[in-house]
């Protein structure tokens, strides 16, 4: 028995040391394949615009793939607003609390003075039994809240994440869009919450930035300098003008000093005094509304007398270079693209949508690999999905778009719908894809689009880490000849991304999914908020108003993309990302070109009247700027430019430059609204 012990005793010690050895062994080929790993990582980013990868689509559950779902308030802005909820007067150490609060959090901390102030004025009050939901993860969100006092637990699918205690925000993106909750927010013990609804902050600020335009359009109008300006141009120069602080006895102009800079005033009061036999006089004192300083911005002249502020004032200035920049002074003219544009339309395509019938289109089969027989799937997006389908007569193949009518309807998107197929079929441009016909039925709308063979910008971007400048410069040129030809037709895009730029077979780029473009007349602002956060511009995250201008934003925010592989403005959470865009600041990686640095810069400019593309020469502009080299806009607006872009295009199947999407087994439930009439 001993003997036998001993034994067993023996293997279990030989045991152990083999497991040892085992171990050992393990660890070193792991770290062997983390150095072969890292070797590869290094090699990859060197040879990163040579090597493409040579394996075919990807096999997608569409749960999973990571392109970037854009986003939409939808209700509409009421101009008044009835306050609904109990609006509370907050005493000093409450309001203390709250502003407290909103400076801390990444995201409400960068909101403007007035905005804040707003804010501590609405919010709401709201109290909590123990164990109550405030927020339940996976609802739609309406209200963001500040903890007042007591105690909260945070849950994610069960999981306990934090708990929240007084001064604490949460759920604060929702005062921007109707987001689902992403987690389970619960009293722990008795709880007072601020809360403020999505409805109110929105309704508040929009009615207040609309007031302020106006408000700023009138005092303008009462300049003699700007008299000869039009509504479109005054509205440029608000777009251009920047707010400014001064506190009490602070020189705002002096007299002898040299003269660059125009204000108005919009809190506060102004002192004029002239030096009269080395002693300061009174001349007159300016409150709000009424403006300074604008001979500097028509003559060379030296500043004729002093303006210093009387108590704090805010004022509204505009550089003398920014003004130039904005409006042309000789001739005060917009800029007019037209001749360039009737280029960049010829040769016209033929509209074939009357020969084009339903029950002539039939699926697109794979033809090997898991998907087998299964209907050819090229994209699936936030409202619908996109499957190859072929004419059984000439065998031309399409991609058509199909999407649910009752999730339009579900999501109020039925007038973003109808625009995008009226914007679709009134295009002819080179750089858009063409829509074919389209088709409805019980539960689906459908669009024949032409079929972009080339697959998305974002998946080859994703396959090659980052794209080298030529291929950047010539994709980039083509949103630039698209955004010529829609803003020309007074459409703004508002959801520029590489997910939304396609291949075509000679490599073009052409911008697909019109389902937040919008028309605008010029000088008006829209105040809806729309677009992917990544693109967002800053106005848009502010509520202030946006127009035309976004689009060059979103240029910016694409170029910096395409060179870098993500975009300047990122994170997992949507509320940094807003933070980080309100910061405004883009870190520009090393091997980043001065060319591509400055015009992402100029593209990123916060103030929209200040942005490359917005100022008086319009588009012309960002075709000139130096990071487009020698691009011969012509030959690129009549197709005879080599595209570096076709080495990104691999040959196969039709569907091979696509993800590999398994067959939608569900069906939509029929919808009898009407609204599609006109569809
Ligand atoms: N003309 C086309 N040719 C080839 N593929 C296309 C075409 N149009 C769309 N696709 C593919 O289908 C995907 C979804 O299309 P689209 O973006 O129009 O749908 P959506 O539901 O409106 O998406 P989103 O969530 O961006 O609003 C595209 O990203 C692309 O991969
Ligand atoms: N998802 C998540 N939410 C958190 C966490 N800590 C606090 N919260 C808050 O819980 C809220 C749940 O609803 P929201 O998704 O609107 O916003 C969330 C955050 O404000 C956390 O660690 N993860
Ligand atoms: N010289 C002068 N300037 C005035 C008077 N009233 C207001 N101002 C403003 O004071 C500003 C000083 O700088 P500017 O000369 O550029 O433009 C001047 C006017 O806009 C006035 O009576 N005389």
């Amino acid at each position: 028995m001993e003997k036998q012990l001993e034994e067993l005793k023996q293997q279990l010690e030989k045991q152990c040391m083999i497991n040892q050895e085992l171990q050992r062994q393990n660890k070193d080929l792991e770290q062997r394949l983390q150095e072969k790993e890292k070797l590869l990582q290094e090699l990859d980013s060197q040879y990163h615009d040579l090597d493409f990868p040579s394996q075919s689509g990807h096999d997608i559950d569409p749960e999973v793939r990571k392109s970037r779902a854009a986003v939409i308030a939808s209700e509409p802005i009421p101009e008044t607003l009835e306050i609904k909820c109990m609006r509370v007067k907050k005493n000093a150490s409450e309001t203390n609390l709250i502003v407290k609060a909103i400076q801390k959090n990444d995201f409400l901390s960068r909101l403007d003075d007035e905005q804040t102030a707003m804010m501590v004025d609405l919010l709401a009050v709201s109290s909590f039994k123990p164990g109550e939901d405030v927020i339940k993860e996976g609802t739609e969100g309406d209200r963001m809240y500040i903890v007042a006092a007591g105690e909260l637990v945070v849950t994610q699918a069960g999981r306990n994440l934090r708990s929240l205690a007084t001064g604490d925000v949460f759920g604060e993106l929702a005062i921007l869009y109707n987001c689902k909750r992403t987690a389970t927010v619960k009293a722990k013990t008795a709880v007072r919450l601020w809360s403020m609804e999505r409805q109110t902050y929105r309704t508040i600020i929009t009615n207040k930035s609309k007031k302020k335009r106006e408000q700023l359009m009138g005092f303008l109008k009462t300049s003699r300098t700007l008299k000869d300006l039009n509504d479109v141009q005054l509205s440029k120069i608000i777009d251009s003008m920047e707010e400014v602080k001064y506190q009490d006895k602070d020189v705002i102009v002096r007299e002898g000093a040299e003269a660059n800079t125009f204000y108005i005033i919009l809190k506060g009061e102004v002192l004029v005094t002239k030096n009269v036999n080395g002693h300061q006089k009174q001349i007159r004192r300016m409150g709000k509304g009424e403006h300074f300083g604008e001979q500097a911005l028509i003559r060379e002249v030296l500043r004729t007398a002093t303006c210093s502020a009387d108590g704090p004032v805010t004022c509204f200035s505009i550089d003398k270079e920014v003004f130039e920049e904005t409006i042309p002074i000789e001739h005060l003219e917009l800029f007019d693209d037209s001749k360039v544009l009737q280029e960049a339309q010829a040769p016209e395509k033929t509209n074939p949508s009357s020969t084009l019938r339903f029950k002539d289109l039939v699926p697109v089969q794979y033809q090997e690999g898991r998907y087998q027989g299964d209907p050819v799937t090229l994209g699936v997006g936030g409202f619908g999905r996109v499957d190859l389908v072929t004419t059984l007569n000439h065998g031309k193949y399409y991609a058509m778009k199909r999407v649910s009518k009752k999730h339009i309807v579900a999501k109020r998107q039925e007038e973003h719908m109808l625009f995008e197929k009226k914007i679709l079929k009134a295009t002819q441009c080179d750089f858009i894809v063409g829509l074919h016909a389209s088709f409805k039925d019980l539960r689906y709308i459908y669009m024949v689009m032409e079929f972009c063979v080339g697959g998305e910008i974002w998946t080859k971007l994703k396959e090659v880490g980052r794209f080298d400048e030529p291929i950047a410069v010539f994709c980039t040129s083509c949103v630039v000849e698209a955004y010529a030809y829609l803003h020309k037709k007074n459409i703004m895009y508002r959801d520029l991304k590489p997910e939304n730029l396609m291949l075509d077979v000679k490599g073009y780029v052409k911008l697909v999914d019109f389902g937040f473009a919008k028309e605008l007349v010029r000088g008006e602002k829209t105040y809806s908020f729309v677009g992917t956060p990544e693109y967002m511009a800053p106005e848009i995250i502010k509520n202030q108003g946006h127009d035309f201008a976004v689009d060059f934003w979103s240029l910016g925010v694409l170029i910096y993309e395409l060179l870098v592989g993500s975009p300047p403005f990122s994170s997992s959470e949507p509320q940094k990302i807003y933070a980080k865009i309100l910061d405004g600041v883009p870190k520009y990686p090393p091997y980043m070109s001065e060319a591509a640095k400055s015009i992402i810069s100029k593209l990123c400019r916060p103030r929209p009247g200040q942005r490359l593309g917005n100022t008086k020469n319009g588009i012309k502009d960002v075709r000139n700027h130096r990071w487009f080299g020698s691009m011969n806009w012509h030959k690129l607006r009549v197709g005879q430019l080599d595209a570096p872009t076709v080495r990104l295009i691999r040959k196969g199947p039709c569907y091979i430059n696509f993800d590999r999407f398994p067959v939608d087994q569900t069906k939509a439930e029929e919808e009898f609204s009407g609204w599609d009439r006109e569809f």
